[in-house]
């Protein structure tokens, strides 16, 4: 039965967000975590596209739809903050990762930050991944059972420290990878308090581990100039000079190869999913790819792989890497005649406005035409396809990923097909980020 948010201020016009908390103690989080499309979808249809819900412990309010998206992600008189969502989630994980700095600070960090991210640096990085994949997809072989996710994810991986660190991790690969693991797992733990062997005890394990890895390479990397992220973030700078501390190029390392590397590698999970349920899609884009002739990409390779670019953007649809970005409101705020007061948590989700048949046709459908100049069906609404976010806060890697995809399917594409029983569906963990629950195995050979 509904229940109002909160009270209203005497005399208000306004309404107030109706909702439910769901079952004692644990709310709707079970179901958050198990099918949030569906949750969602019950929630629009029963209340509409405000209304409130108990997850994790708390009470949120969800604001559903594209209008929604723009309204939070302008963040307009700036009544959100981002560190204060994020922080409750993983703020002990990822601390003072620029996604959770606010306003004045955010900017500061933000203008430095992007300097690693201009064009002539993203056209180093790719320079330096494409040897790497080749070598990378090299070891993979004819397989019955061959497991997307743990490969994709170790070429993502490995390719990150390359490209942000400028070496190649030796034994302590294992430990590195577990820790990013754990530390994103950590920020949907039920239990968030210190026990032993559970998400978040692991998670903290994790980020002490990746502060110490950092860290002792900082004094290094100080001194010589090259072209690695690591690198470029030490020697960044403002027009009057101030730079990032050590803390602060501690801090963004950390969030930056967890932001990188768990989305570039879910987005890949996805495509293979999904050419691999659609070999026609698999071919045509096998074809462009050899039409370039080329193994490693250049820069100015990458509009030519419009093909690529259109699968990408569909899975990115139909897998929101980030499914939902929470805030908490730091003024009283006034949304569609709603009422939501200063400190409550709020919550938009790219990965249930993806699934509206309102805004995409046919919405289970994998059809990266709807992304053709022909059809652009994501222009129905600026705000309709959101995987990278938008406003401030809008994702600052979305060029690195969309590179670092493109040149590793591009060859895979060259060197392998693949392909999954026609019955197969993928299940998708959503526990934490949604990745394949079964590691997606596919039937992999070598061209
Ligand atoms: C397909 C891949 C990716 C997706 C779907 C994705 C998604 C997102 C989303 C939704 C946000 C906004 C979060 C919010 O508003 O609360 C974000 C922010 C961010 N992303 Fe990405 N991301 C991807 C890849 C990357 C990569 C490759 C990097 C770095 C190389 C990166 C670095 C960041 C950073 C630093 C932020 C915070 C920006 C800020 O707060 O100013 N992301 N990303």
């Amino acid at each position: 039965m509904s229940q109002p948010f909160c009270s209203l201020p005497a005399h208000s016009q306004l309404r107030a967000v109706p909702g439910d908390k769901g079952l004692p103690l644990i709310g709707h989080t079970l179901s958050f975590m198990s099918d949030p499309i569906g949750l969602m979808r019950k929630r629009y249809d029963q209340y509409g596209p405000v209304s409130w819900t108990s997850v994790f412990g708390l009470k949120m309010v969800q604001l559903l739809g594209p209008d929604a998206n723009q309204f939070v992600m302008l963040n307009r008189g700036d009544l959100f903050s981002n560190h204060q969502g994020w922080d409750y989630f993983i703020g002990r994980f990822f601390h003072r990762g620029i996604m959770l700095l606010d306003f004045e600070e955010h900017r500061w960090h933000r203008k430095i930050m992007q300097q690693a991210f201009n064009r002539d640096v993203l056209k180093g990085y790719l320079e330096r991944m494409g040897p790497h994949i080749t070598s990378g997809i090299a070891p993979w072989k004819d397989i019955a059972d061959f497991h997307v996710l743990n490969a994709v994810k170790q070429l993502t991986l490995d390719l990150a420290t390359d490209v942000f660190m400028g070496y190649e991790l030796g034994p302590e690969a294992d430990d590195i990878n577990r820790a990013f693991v754990d530390t994103v797992r950590a920020g949907t733990a039920i239990v968030r308090t210190r026990v032993p062997g559970l998400r978040w005890s692991k998670g903290l394990k994790g980020r002490k581990l990746l502060e110490a890895f950092f860290r002792k390479e900082i004094a290094a990397k100080r001194q010589s100039r090259d072209s690695d992220l690591f690198s470029v973030l030490c020697h960044a700078e403002t027009e009057d000079g101030e730079q990032f501390s050590d803390d602060d190029v501690v801090n963004h390392m950390i969030f930056l190869m967890m932001a990188a590397h768990d989305t570039s590698t879910i987005t890949l999970s996805t495509l293979f999913y999904y050419l691999a349920k659609n070999p026609q899609w698999q071919e045509r884009l096998r074809e462009e790819s050899q039409a370039l002739g080329k193994t490693c990409l250049d820069y100015e390779d990458l509009p030519r792989l419009e093909g690529i670019g259109m699968a990408m953007k569909e899975a990115l649809r139909l897998c929101a890497p980030v499914p939902s970005l929470p805030r908490k409101t730091v003024k009283d705020v006034e949304y569609e005649g709603f009422f939501i007061p200063r400190g409550s948590f709020i919550n938009v989700v790219p990965y249930f406005t993806h699934y509206m048949e309102e805004y995409w046709p046919v919405p289970e459908k994998f059809d990266p035409e709807r992304f053709s100049e022909a059809r652009r069906e994501d222009k129905v609404h600026p705000y309709a396809w959101v995987p990278f976010g938008g406003g401030a806060h809008k994702c600052i890697g979305l060029h690195f990923a969309e590179m670092q995809v493109k040149a590793i399917l591009h060859q895979v594409l060259l060197n392998f097909r693949w392909s999954v029983p026609q019955d197969y569906e993928m299940p998708v963990d959503t526990t934490s980020l949604p990745v394949p629950g079964d590691g997606l195995p596919v039937k992999l050979e070598r061209i």
